[in-house]
């Protein structure tokens, strides 16, 4: 009505008069808001949901490199103090990890092992946070992942922080309100207690021993003996030699390769939570260990970063804009979700199928498989994605195929009924108990195979995918 009418009064007016002017001005706005409705009409919004490590980041990664020409130099920085912290951490796991469960190591004998006792003794001195750059691996961000993820302490923190319920995500608006564990931990002291850092790089150890005196948990006893070692440690620090990147890679080097019951150890990590690309940074601790490292694009698939909150990126794929979501995986995460369910073309659920035996980082008593299957359910049958295509990616299925050999699946699914050791009767199980969620009958779920970090694979996949999200898009639009 505006056009029309306003198309007639403009006669009666000169080119430079004000209305005239004002007018003119009115329609280029309406048009450009109605090009706007339409682009987003015709942009495709896909929405990368699974629970947390699933490798919904590393999909995205790959998105990057196949149309956006890959990551900046920024991000290759970063990376390469988040492995090298990483790497450091995942050994001394590794050798923590064994004196729990019992393993007796070679690097615990002074005598017959005296230089992988030599190598232990390096590595469990150094300190990752004086090996690298906090602010380029990404400041606050990194250093509160950091301590959640590396201070014993932090265990039943993690638990609390995740709100301890089995919930999928918040269907009720309400509920998005903060609760008590959604406390952030940037307004608390943070402290790594196993090595004796607080935020400001500077040790405080009598605030370690008062938070630890006021917890009568027995288990921290342990703890307690271990930091009064690394205070004595600490008065002897500035006569100690400095321990140099070399000598710490060296020390990794010499324990992944050589050490036998940290082997026996790696082969138990799905009993406590290891790194999963820990093998790939001992493998290549040499490269590092180097501070002028920049991280090739494998170094980038590997590395791990958590997300938190939601990350849009978009991307013009063929004649199609797409806008990808992705969304932190981890449960404090989920309570964000619902925020971005509206008008989304497809879901691209990300399943670790490797995790089968694995228990989830922020809650060991719960199975990943277990946690992946309630979301998924949640999510398909949810009234948020009626009409939403799901597609889902069985991921990891190179870490999958590897472990099938070895553990059986019937040790945590006691209804599969496949063979020992049989990859594809494994991948068939998963499948079908996955698609026998789907309480919808005209739900189409599209189910790939992929390994997130093998660009080629996931080049494949990922061109049928956006073909088949293009073309469904276009059909629902009725432009063919
Ligand atoms: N071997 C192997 N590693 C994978 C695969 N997919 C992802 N990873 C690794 O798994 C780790 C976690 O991947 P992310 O992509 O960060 O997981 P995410 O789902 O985004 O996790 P959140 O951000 O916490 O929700 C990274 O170290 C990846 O390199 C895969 O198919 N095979
Ligand atoms: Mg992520």
């Amino acid at each position: 009505m505006g056009c029309t009418a306003s198309s007639h009064v403009l006669e009666n007016y000169g080119e430079d008069d004000p209305f005239l002017q004002s007018q003119k001005a009115n329609d280029a706005i309406e048009q450009s808001l109605q090009m706007g409705r339409q682009n987003d009409k015709n942009e495709i919004k896909l929405l990368l949901l699974g629970a947390g490590e699933s490798g919904k980041s590393t999909v995205l990664k790959q998105l990057k490199l196949l149309h956006k020409g890959g990551f900046t130099h920024q991000e290759r920085l970063q990376y390469s103090q988040v492995i090298w912290a990483d790497a450091i951490q995942s050994m001394k796991i590794l050798v923590i990890q064994a004196r729990k469960m019992g393993i007796s190591l070679d690097c615990d004998d002074p005598i017959n092992k005296r230089q992988l006792f030599e190598c232990k003794r390096i590595l469990l001195k150094a300190k990752a946070l004086d090996h690298i750059d906090a602010g380029m691996a990404g400041g606050s961000d990194f250093l509160n992942d950091y301590v959640l993820k590396y201070s014993e302490r932090h265990e039943t923190k993690r638990r609390v922080q995740s709100t301890g319920q089995a919930r999928a995500f918040d269907e009720d608006e309400n509920s998005l309100l903060p609760k008590d564990g959604d406390r952030a931990m940037s307004g608390e002291t943070i402290i790594d207690v196993e090595y004796g850092f607080a935020r400001d790089g500077k040790l405080d150890l009598q605030q370690i021993f008062q938070d630890l005196d006021e917890d009568s948990d027995n288990d921290h006893m342990f703890l307690k003996e271990r930091l009064r070692e690394q205070w004595q440690q600490q008065q002897l620090r500035h006569q100690q030699q400095h321990i140099s990147n070399q000598d710490i890679a060296h020390a990794i080097d010499q324990l992944w390769k050589n050490d036998r019951g940290l082997k026996q150890c790696f082969a138990r990590s799905n009993e406590f939570q290891l790194e999963g690309s820990a093998p790939y940074y001992f493998d290549n601790i040499q490269k590092f260990a180097d501070p002028q490292y920049v991280c090739s694009d494998e170094d980038i698939l590997r590395g791990r970063v958590k997300t938190t909150g939601i990350t849009e990126s978009d991307f013009n794929i063929g004649s199609s804009k797409f806008k990808v979501l992705d969304a932190g995986g981890q449960r404090s995460e989920r309570k964000k979700w619902i925020h971005c369910f509206e008008g989304i073309t497809a879901v691209l659920f990300v399943l670790a199928m490797s995790e089968y035996d694995q228990m989830l980082f922020e809650d060991e008593r719960v199975n990943r498989m277990h946690e992946s299957i309630m979301l998924f359910d949640a999510l398909l049958n949810s009234k948020w994605f009626r009409d939403t295509p799901f597609i889902l990616f069985l991921n990891k299925m190179d870490i999958f195929e590897e472990k099938v050999k070895k553990m059986p699946i019937r040790k945590f699914f006691p209804d599969y009924q496949g063979r020992v050791g049989n990859s594809e009767a494994g991948v068939k199980y998963f499948e079908n108990l996955f698609l026998s969620l789907n309480r919808s009958n005209n739900k189409p779920i599209y189910v790939k195979r992929t390994c997130a970090t093998d660009t080629q694979n996931m080049k494949f996949v990922l061109t049928a995918v956006t073909d088949l999200i293009t073309q469904q898009n276009l059909k629902k639009s009725g432009i063919i």
